[in-house]
């Protein structure tokens, strides 16, 4: 183990400032904040030509060995060292031999809310801003319900490469093809090959696969679940949100007159089913899936007298209501095989369709493969969508524990015969999304 790593420990308390003052000589001495303990054996080892699959870097480092009992001070330190690493560009989203971010494992270890796994977070939304920035607004970083993680991506490195890009587009202002930095380019190239192969990740591979209706899911013909009953309980949260301005005293009475209420995906029909037992005025449903609108046609939703079948994708029927006047009290999101992109291109439409007391709210998976990604889309979203003048409450639903693991028996998990898990979080941030 080299010095830094070996720092990373604790090896002496309590923790003083001494420990910064050694982390900064290392650091500002040219060890990277990255350097991964598996560098550090392979050079021990002279192998240091060989790949490496994982990377433990300072950070993970920390995030096991910090200790529970740390006093008010040792805080401090401990935190300063952590703003310390990031400073140097840590990578918050580098994976260990166990599979694990250095958030996963403070997480794991109920570090949650101590401030220590809230600087990870930060870190993330910080680099995905950056990110996306630098990407000329395509947000590339994470994945959301993809199951995979990028790694690789440094907040310095992103930085490096920012300022970069920044003077190289200056350079060649007359040039109209804009550089994209390498690394990004790269996570393009993954991005695009993934989604060429996977109904789940491509929606013209999606919406041509066929679909399979079980007793409790909606498949495609790869095993993806598109809709699964286990969401049932959250469904019923999104359907009174809602309707829940038709209780609350101040909601004007004309936005109260026509109560219409637009869901986008159908999928196992879940929240239509919720939605039409509270009887709006009118009811939209968005769905561009042939078998699930062929699903709909048979249970006889298009002979429904407050019902609207927007038939195609969201995103060509959506923008000619804009046109028509047509306004919601509540707006409802959940759809399949769409990205964090999709999801900035709908705030777009949601602004000019919502009532002016209306409520917003969607499926919130994402990232929710993983708790730290998870917390880090929280943020953003929150972020993305204060520029839209609109504010998000996120209320805690328990989500059932047999979506947290993988295992063979079916009453123990969900995802026995799934192709991708796409939930394993405890606790479902529900968002409630009004206008300031
Ligand atoms: C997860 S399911 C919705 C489940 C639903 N909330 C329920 O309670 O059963 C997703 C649905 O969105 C539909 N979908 C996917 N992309 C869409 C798009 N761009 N526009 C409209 N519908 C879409 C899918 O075909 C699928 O029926």
């Amino acid at each position: 183990m080299s010095e830094l790593h070996e720092l990373c420990t604790f090896p002496i308390r309590p923790i003083t400032s001494e420990y910064v003052t050694k982390l900064q000589y290392f650091l500002s001495n040219g060890i990277p904040a990255t350097y991964t303990l598996e560098e550090a054996e392979a050079y021990l080892a002279g192998k240091e030509d060989e790949e490496l699959s994982s990377t433990t870097t300072p950070l993970h480092i920390i995030a096991t060995n910090l200790p529970s009992d740390l006093s008010e001070d040792e805080k401090k330190v401990v935190t300063e060292l952590i703003e310390e690493l990031f400073a140097w560009g840590a990578g918050w989203n580098l994976i260990d031999g166990k599979e694990q971010t250095p958030g996963d494992i403070l997480f794991e270890r109920g570090f949650k809310g101590t401030g220590f796994y809230e600087a990870i977070v930060d870190a993330g939304v910080r680099a995905e801003l950056l990110l996306r920035k630098i990407n000329g607004g395509e947000v590339e970083f994470l994945s959301d319900d993809e199951g995979d993680i990028v790694i690789g991506e440094e907040e310095r490195e992103l930085r490096r490469q920012f300022e970069e890009a920044q003077a190289q587009r200056e350079k060649e202002q007359e040039q109209e093809q804009e550089e994209i930095p390498e690394l990004v380019q790269e996570d393009k190239e993954l991005d695009d090959k993934y989604n060429l192969e996977t109904p789940a990740g491509n929606q013209e591979t999606y919406l041509s696969t066929k679909l399979t209706y079980t007793d409790d899911a909606l498949l495609t013909s790869a095993n993806d679940g598109v809709m699964m009953e286990w969401e049932r309980e959250i469904m019923k949260a999104a359907a009174d949100t809602l309707f829940k301005t038709r209780e609350e005293k101040d909601t004007p009475q004309e936005d109260l007159e026509e109560f219409v209420v637009l869901n986008i995906g159908f999928g196992m029909g879940i929240i239509d089913t919720l939605i039409q037992e509270k009887k709006p005025t009118k009811h939209y449903i968005s769905e561009a899936h042939p078998d699930v609108l062929a699903k709909m046609k048979k249970d006889g939703w298009y002979e429904k007298q407050n019902v609207v079948i927007l038939e195609g994708r969201w995103q060509e029927t959506l923008p000619e209501l804009l046109t028509k006047g047509v306004f919601f009290n509540g707006i409802y999101y959940d759809t399949f095989s769409e990205h964090y992109t999709d999801m900035l291109d709908l705030y777009d439409v949601v602004v000019g369709l919502l009532k002016p007391s209306g409520i917003f709210s969607f499926f919130n998976g994402l990232g929710a493969d993983r708790q730290v990604i998870y917390d880090v889309y929280r943020k953003i979203v929150e972020i993305d969508l204060n520029n839209y003048g609109l504010n998000v409450i996120y209320k805690d639903l328990d989500a059932p524990k047999t979506t947290l693991k993988e295992t063979d028996n079916k009453d123990e998990s969900e995802w026995n015969g799934i192709n991708r898990p796409y939930w394993r979080c405890e606790t479902f941030y529900h968002p409630e999304i009004r206008f300031i």
